[in-house]
C-alpha cells in the first residue's frame, strides 16, 4: 500500500513539476558554469587566503593616500576601494603587494538574464512562487524516489550495495538517482530555503547585539589592531574603513557570522553583531546553490542538473511502459475460458501477457487478462497461463503478492489446466523464484492440471523463448494462433540469399546439416546474429543462429526434423537456389571486443554462431567446447575447425561425444576436467559463451556453480553479473 502510494506520489510530483522542472534544470545547468567562469580569471594565484588583514591594510595605507573599503569575494578575490596619486576607484588587488590586478568586469548580461529567469522565470513574484513550489516538489521527488529505489533493490543495505546491470532503464535511473540524491536533495532544499528568504516566509529572528565598555585609551597603530593581526583574509567579506578621524566614526568589519565596530584609534571592539541562525543559512544555502567560490562543487550541480533532465526522460519511459501495458478486456472474468493473469512490475510481462492475449482474441477465443492478485473463481475457465517476473530477493512483484494466499481460499469450480512462466534474470541468486514457488503451490492443488514438471523460466525477458512456448503450446490444443515475429513494431526488410554450399550429415540418431549463404546485397552482420526464416505457405518464423566463414559468408547449421516444417524445406535447397529471410541483431551474443580469453560451449547445432567467431579478428584466447552424439557427427564442421586452428585463431577445441564410448560425454565433463584453468578464466573475468540447449545451458551452469564453490570463488551470481558469461539458449 505504501509501496502505492510513494510510486503514483513520486509520478504525480514529477508530472505537476515537469515544465518548472525542465526549465530549472535546464537554466540550472547554464548558470553552473558561472562560478567556473569567475573562477578561471587569470589572476587567480593572488587568491586572499593566507594573507593576515593587519598586513594588507599595512600595505595599502602605504600604497594609497586613502582606503574606504575591501571585500574579499567567494572566490577569496580581493577587491578594494582607495584613493591614490596612480590609481582610484575599485578595482583587483593583489592581496601580497596592493597592487592593482584588474578592473571589476561588467555583470555579464547572458548571466544575469538567465539568472533572472531562473530565480523568477521573469514573472516577479508570482514566479518566484512557482519556482519556490518547484524547488519543494523536487524534495519530495528525490525523497520519494528514495523510497522507490530502497524498495525496488528490496532494503536499504541492498540499495548501497551494488546494483545489478540488467541494461534496462530502470538500472541507469536508480544508480543515477543513488549518485546524485545529495546533490540533488541540496539543490532542493537551498532553492527552497532561497526562495522562502525572498518571499519574506523565514522567521523573523533578532539580530543578538553586544556593546562593549571601552577598557583602554592607549592609541596604537593600526597594524597592531589585535583583531586586524589574527583575522585572515580568507575570513573577512568587508572591511570599510571609517569615514573621517571622529572616534565615533569605526571600522566595521564583517566576517562569516558577525559583524564588528572597531574604534579607529586603539583597536578596541565596540560592538559584535552576530547574525541570525537564518542569515547565516541563507548565505550558506546560497553558496550551495550557486556553486559559488566552488569550481568543484559548480560541477557537481552542472552533472546533478543535467541529472535531472536525464530522470524527466527516463521517469517518462517508465511510465510510458508502465501505462502502456494498462489492461483492456473484451470479455469478462466469467465468460472467458482463458486467464491470463500477471505478475510484474515494470510491465515487460504485462506487455507479453498482451500479445498473447491479442493473439488469442484473433482467433476467437474468450480470454480475460488480469493482475496476479485479482485471482478470483472463473465459471467457465479451462486454462490459465500464468506469467510472472520475480523481484527483491525472489519475492512477488507488487501486483501478484496477494495471489499465493488467495489460491489457498478460492473455491475451484471445475478443473483447469494450468502453465506458469517465470520472467527473471540470471544475474539474481533466486531466479525466477516466484514462478517456481507459484508452481510449487498449485501442484497441492487437487483441481489445478499442471502441464509441467517444472515451469518454464525467461531469462531477461526472452521474446524468442517466449513465441516458441505460445507455438507449441498452441500446437498442442490444435490453436490457430501465432504471435507477432518480434515485439517492436519495426518492420525489417527480406534479404535474399544465394545458397553456395551444403553439407549433410547422418549418424544412426540424426541429420544434421550445414548451408553456407552468400548475400546479394551485402547487409552487415556479425556471427551471433539471427536469421529469421518463414517457410512457404507458412506465417511462423523460425531462428537461426548464425555463423559467418572466413569469406563473410553466412553460416547456418540445421537439425533435421523429421516432421519439421523448416528444416525439410531448407534442407531440398540446393546450390545456387535463393533464399529469402532477415538479419536480426543480437547483438548481446556478440565476440566481445576486448578479452582476453574466449571460452565458447556450445552442443549440437549451437556451434553455429561459434564457426563464426574462430575466424573473426580478436586477440583473444579462444577455446570451443562442443558437445555432440557421434564421430560421424563431428565431421560435419571439421575442417571449419581445422582452418580456424591453422590460423591459429582457435587454440584449444575440445568434444564430448554423448552417444560414444568415450571419457567425456558432455560439455560439462570437459569443464571438470579443465577445472583449474576454468577457475583461473573466472577470476581473471574471462568471457564464457554458451549456445545450444537450454538442459546444457542448465548443466554447465550447475557445473560453474561447483567449480566456484569448490574454488571458494566467488558466488556464480556474480560472475554472471559481471556480463562474463553470455548465454544464447533455447
Ligand atoms: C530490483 C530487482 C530485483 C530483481 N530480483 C530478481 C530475482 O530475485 N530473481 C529473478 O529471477 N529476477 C529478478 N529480477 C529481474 C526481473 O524479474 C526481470 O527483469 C523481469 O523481466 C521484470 O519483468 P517486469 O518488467 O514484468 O516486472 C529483479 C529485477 C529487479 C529490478
Amino acid at each position: 500500500m505504501l509501496y502505492k502510494i510513494w510510486r503514483y506520489s513520486h509520478f504525480y510530483l514529477t508530472v505537476s513539476s515537469s515544465l518548472f522542472l525542465l526549465l530549472a534544470a535546464i537554466t540550472g545547468a547554464i548558470l553552473a558554469f558561472k562560478p567556473i567562469q569567475e573562477k578561471l580569471q587569470p589572476f587567480y594565484i593572488h587568491q586572499a587566503n593566507e594573507v593576515v588583514l593587519s598586513e594588507l591594510i599595512d600595505t595599502l595605507s602605504n600604497k594609497y593616500d586613502e582606503v574606504l573599503d575591501l571585500e574579499v569575494d567567494n572566490n577569496y578575490f580581493v577587491k578594494a576601494t582607495v584613493f591614490g596619486l596612480e590609481e582610484s576607484g575599485q578595482f583587483y588587488i593583489n592581496p601580497f603587494d596592493g597592487n592593482k590586478l584588474a578592473d571589476i568586469p561588467k555583470p555579464n548580461t547572458f548571466f544575469e538574464s538567465i539568472t533572472n529567469f531562473h530565480r523568477s522565470l521573469f514573472l516577479k513574484t508570482t514566479g518566484r512562487i512557482f519556482v519556490g513550489i518547484t524547488s519543494f516538489l523536487l524534495f519530495l521527488i528525490a525523497i520519494t524516489g528514495l523510497l522507490l529505489a530502497i524498495k525496488r533493490q528490496g532494503s536499504f543495505v541492498k540499495f548501497c550495495s551494488k546494483i545489478i546491470k540488467d541494461g534496462s532503464i530502470q538500472y541507469n535511473h536508480v544508480t543515477l538517482g543513488r549518485l546524485l540524491l545529495i546533490p540533488i536533495i541540496i539543490i532542493a532544499f537551498t532553492g527552497t530555503y532561497l526562495s522562502m528568504e525572498k518571499l519574506s516566509l523565514l522567521p523573523n529572528t533578532k539580530v543578538s547585539t553586544i556593546t562593549n565598555k571601552t577598557q583602554n585609551n592607549k592609541a596604537i597603530p593600526l597594524s597592531e589592531f589585535a583583531i586586524f593581526k589574527k583575522t585572515s583574509l580568507k575570513d573577512i567579506t568587508k572591511l570599510e574603513f571609517p569615514f573621517s578621524t571622529d572616534e565615533e566614526d569605526y571600522f566595521t568589519l564583517s566576517l562569516k557570522d558577525k559583524e564588528l565596530k572597531i574604534n579607529q584609534k586603539t583597536g578596541f571592539i565596540v560592538q559584535e553583531t552576530h547574525y541570525p541562525f537564518v542569515q547565516i543559512l541563507s548565505v550558506l544555502s546560497f553558496n550551495l546553490h550557486t556553486g559559488n567560490g566552488s569550481i568543484l562543487w559548480s560541477f557537481i550541480l552542472l552533472i546533478s542538473s543535467l541529472g535531472i533532465l536525464y530522470f524527466m526522460y527516463s521517469g517518462a519511459m517508465i511510465s510510458y511502459y508502465r501505462l502502456r501495458s494498462k489492461i483492456k478486456n473484451k470479455f469478462t472474468a466469467q465468460q472467458a475460458e482463458y486467464i491470463i493473469l500477471i505478475g510484474s512490475e515494470n510491465g515487460s510481462t504485462k506487455q507479453l501477457g498482451k500479445v498473447l492475449q491479442q493473439a488469442l482474441i484473433q482467433a476467437n477465443q474468450k480470454v480475460f487478462l488480469d493482475d496476479l492478485n485479482n485471482y478470483q473463481t472463473y465459471s467457465k475457465i479451462k486454462h490459465l497461463l500464468i506469467l510472472t517476473s520475480t523481484y527483491g530477493q525472489g519475492e512477488p512483484p507488487s501486483n501478484a503478492n496477494l495471489f499465493l494466499k488467495k489460491l489457498q481460499q478460492t473455491k475451484i469450480v471445475h478443473p483447469f489446466d494450468c502453465h506458469i512462466i517465470g520472467f527473471g534474470s540470471f544475474s539474481y541468486p533466486k531466479f525466477c523464484e516466484f514462478a517456481k514457488e507459484i508452481h510449487r503451490q498449485t501442484l497441492l492443488q487437487p483441481n489445478i492440471n499442471i502441464a509441467t514438471e517444472t515451469p518454464l523460466l525467461i531469462h531477461n525477458q526472452n521474446y524468442i523463448q517466449f513465441k516458441n512456448w505460445v507455438d507449441t503450446w498452441a500446437k498442442s490444443l490444435k490453436l490457430n494462433i501465432s504471435i507477432p515475429k518480434e515485439l517492436s513494431t519495426k518492420k525489417q526488410k527480406e534479404t535474399s540469399f544465394k545458397i553456395i554450399d551444403k553439407t549433410n550429415i547422418k549418424d544412426q540418431y540424426d541429420e544434421t546439416f550445414t548451408l553456407t549463404l552468400s548475400q546479394t546485397k551485402r547487409k552487415k552482420f556479425a556471427a551471433g546474429d539471427l536469421l529469421s526464416i518463414i517457410p512457404p505457405d507458412e506465417t511462423t518464423e523460425r531462428l537461426y543462429s548464425t555463423g559467418k566463414n572466413a569469406n563473410g559468408d553466412l553460416l547456418l547449421s540445421i537439425k533435421k526434423h523429421t516432421y519439421g516444417v523448416c528444416s525439410n524445406y531448407l534442407n531440398q535447397l540446393k546450390p545456387n537456389d535463393t533464399l529469402k529471410a532477415i538479419i536480426q541483431k543480437n547483438k548481446d551474443f556478440h565476440l566481445p571486443k576486448k578479452a582476453d580469453s574466449v571460452t565458447l560451449i556450445a552442443n549440437g547445432t549451437g556451434i553455429a554462431p561459434f564457426l563464426g567467431m574462430i575466424y573473426e579478428k580478436t586477440k583473444a584466447e579462444m577455446t570451443l567446447y562442443w558437445g555432440t552424439r557421434t564421430k560421424i557427427s563431428a565431421t560435419l564442421y571439421k575442417s571449419l575447425i581445422l582452418e580456424a586452428q591453422q590460423k591459429g585463431i582457435l587454440q584449444h577445441f575440445d568434444i564430448a561425444f554423448s552417444k560414444e564410448v568415450h571419457p567425456y560425454n558432455y560439455v560439462q565433463d570437459l569443464l571438470v576436467r579443465d577445472e583449474n584453468i576454468i577457475v583461473k578464466k573466472l577470476k581473471n573475468g574471462d568471457i564464457f559463451m554458451l549456445c545450444g540447449s537450454i538442459a546444457m545451458r542448465d548443466a554447465v551452469f550447475i557445473q560453474l556453480e561447483k567449480t566456484c564453490i569448490k574454488n571458494h570463488l566467488q558466488p556464480f551470481e556474480v560472475y554472471k553479473n559481471n556480463g562474463q558469461i553470455l548465454t544464447d539458449c533455447y
